[in-house]
């Protein structure tokens, strides 16, 4: 009967990769993407950029806006300190279902708090249900039409701080033209991108970079 792709993804993970090593959930699902199926992951190019920023900034807390099949849940999570706490917010059940097991897979599952829901549901409830006052680093890669509506409520919810960093995918392809103009007109941001490809493609893509300076 008909198989989803984000079935196939999880496949391929189960079939690939070692259980408790989030390495080789990355490599099968980067292998999958560009040798079977494209689909929406970050994807290792962009990858290794979200890598060097997360261990960068070593962040406490972070949130990511967007799991999907949980690929860059996973390679942020393998980076993350021990105290360190994160959400992934996800309001599409069946991706939701997947990401969970792919996390599992990775032995990432007491490192992650998927939450189930819509983003401007659940960014003004997160200081009291998760205990968390401002977020270290935010990865935007949910829809792209919802980044300054998210930016703008996280903002107005105080969970972003002097020296809080947003790295927001896809600011070319699909593109978030009013987040972009939103953010580069503010004196409130310091922003720039580093220059990428599509996942999977040679196409061009950039992930915007976000430093909040005041
Ligand atoms: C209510 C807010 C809210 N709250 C919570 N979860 C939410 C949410 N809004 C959405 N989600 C979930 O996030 C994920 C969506 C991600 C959307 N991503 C792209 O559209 C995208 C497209 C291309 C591309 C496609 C086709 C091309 F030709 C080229 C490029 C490449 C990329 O890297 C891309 O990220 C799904 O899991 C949604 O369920
Ligand atoms: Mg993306």
């Amino acid at each position: 009967q008909f198989v989803s792709l984000r079935q196939r993804i999880l496949s391929a993970v189960q079939k690939n990769a070692t259980r408790g090593d989030p390495r080789s959930v990355i490599r099968a699902i980067d292998q999958f993407c560009s040798q079977k199926e494209w689909a929406m992951n970050v994807g290792n190019e962009k990858g290794c950029i979200l890598d060097s920023v997360v261990s960068e900034v070593n962040p406490a807390t972070v949130l990511e806006l967007g799991t999907y099949c949980g690929y860059s849940t996973v390679r942020i999570a393998s980076l993350l300190p021990p105290y360190a706490k994160f959400i992934t917010l996800e309001f599409n059940p069946d991706f939701a279902a997947v990401a969970r097991q792919v996390i599992a897979w990775a032995g990432l599952e007491d490192k992650v708090q998927l939450v189930e829901g819509a983003s401007s549901d659940w960014i003004p409830k997160i200081k009291e249900q998760f205990g968390i006052k401002t977020f270290d680093l935010v990865f935007l890669d949910h829809w792209k039409e919802h980044y300054l509506s998210d930016t703008k409520l996280m903002e107005e919810c105080g969970l972003l701080r002097k020296g809080s960093v947003l790295l927001a995918d896809n600011v070319i392809c699909p593109g978030a033209p009013d987040y972009v103009e939103y953010v580069r007109s503010s004196p409130r941001y310091k922003s720039h991108y580093f220059r990428s490809h599509l996942e999977y493609t040679k196409a061009e893509e950039n992930l915007w970079y976000l430093g909040i300076i005041e």
